[in-house]
């Protein structure tokens, strides 16, 4: 029996060969996608430490793309689609934490061998990392700094993240749409509401425990690289210039959604 299931006869054609215009490596660009890791070494390890970043990126683009799917839906109140991307963008964060694991099986000694040649590069310097800050909610003009050697268009799209609406705001506008008050003085009234009165809102409560699943998935991230700079470089300071761990500490500590933590309290 042939691969294609026929006992006999002459191959027919499968599903999809009429056309025959794409192939697997065509429409995926593999000898593109594939052509983009060279190490600036001969350490072993620089093919996997280029090749983990390189996921990464791929997984924040499209991260970025459903969130801003998440944020459009919210905005025209379509909880459900919103719910739905935020489920999708949840599993993905959960990728992210768990592949710190195999970047943890390289020894410290084995990054030493190329570590050098890195610096002044750092994961400061990820646009599409910053972008999903900003989006978020979490938006420090300070990291701009950090882009100097970014292109036009790389800063552009940086700054375009700033001026645009984060998803706190668009849940704002999912909250007011349905009649609750969201300035400063009535919104944390607002969030109480929906926690209590489930009968009537309960998508927006489901929204909220979204957006805040998307916030601990976000931090855990940090705390997880925190762990694996830890064990890589113990207390040096970063190639980009940071205390490195201590620094990442820090950061591990911030919130996009504050609010939805402080409610906590209230409950
Ligand atoms: C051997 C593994 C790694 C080490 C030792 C390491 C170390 C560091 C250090 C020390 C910093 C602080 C900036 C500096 O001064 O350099 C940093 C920042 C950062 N790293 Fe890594 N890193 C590692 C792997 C990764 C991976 C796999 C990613 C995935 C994209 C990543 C993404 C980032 C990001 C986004 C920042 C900026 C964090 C912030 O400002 O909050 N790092 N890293
Ligand atoms: N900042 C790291 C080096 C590093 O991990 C790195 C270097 C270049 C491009 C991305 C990196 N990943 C995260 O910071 C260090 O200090 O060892």
């Amino acid at each position: 029996m042939g691969i294609d299931g026929d006992a006999s006869g002459p191959p027919r054609r499968q599903f999809g060969e009429e056309g025959g215009r794409l192939s697997y490596g065509g429409y995926l660009r593999l000898p593109e996608l594939l052509d983009q890791q060279q190490p600036q070494s001969q350490a072993p390890d620089e093919l996997l430490f280029i090749t983990i970043h390189q996921v990464y990126e791929l997984w924040f683009k499209l991260l970025l793309h459903e969130l801003e799917g998440a944020r459009e839906a919210m905005f025209a109140g379509e909880l459900w689609k919103a719910r739905h991307l935020f489920k999708r963008v949840h599993a993905v964060e959960r990728v992210l934490i768990e592949q710190v694991e195999v970047l943890e099986t390289m020894t410290p000694q084995d990054f030493m061998e190329f570590r050098a040649k890195l610096a002044p590069a750092s994961g400061f310097q990820s646009v599409q990392f910053r972008e999903l800050e900003f989006l978020s909610g979490l938006r420090d003009e300070r990291y701009l700094g950090s882009f100097r050697h970014a292109s036009d268009e790389e800063l552009a799209r940086l700054r375009r993240r700033l001026a645009e609406p984060t998803l706190w705001d668009a849940y704002l506008t999912a909250l007011s749409r349905r009649g609750l008050p969201v300035s400063d003085e009535e919104i944390m009234t607002s969030l109480l509401a929906v926690a209590r009165n489930r009968g009537s809102y309960d998508d927006l409560w489901q929204l909220a425990e979204d957006l805040l699943t998307h916030d601990e998935t976000a931090a855990l991230w940090r705390m997880r690289h925190v762990q694996m700079v830890e064990r890589q470089i113990g207390t040096k300071s970063g190639t980009g210039g940071s205390t490195g761990a201590p620094y990442l500490r820090g950061r591990a500590r911030l919130h996009y959604f504050p609010l939805l933590w402080e409610l906590r309290a209230w409950l």
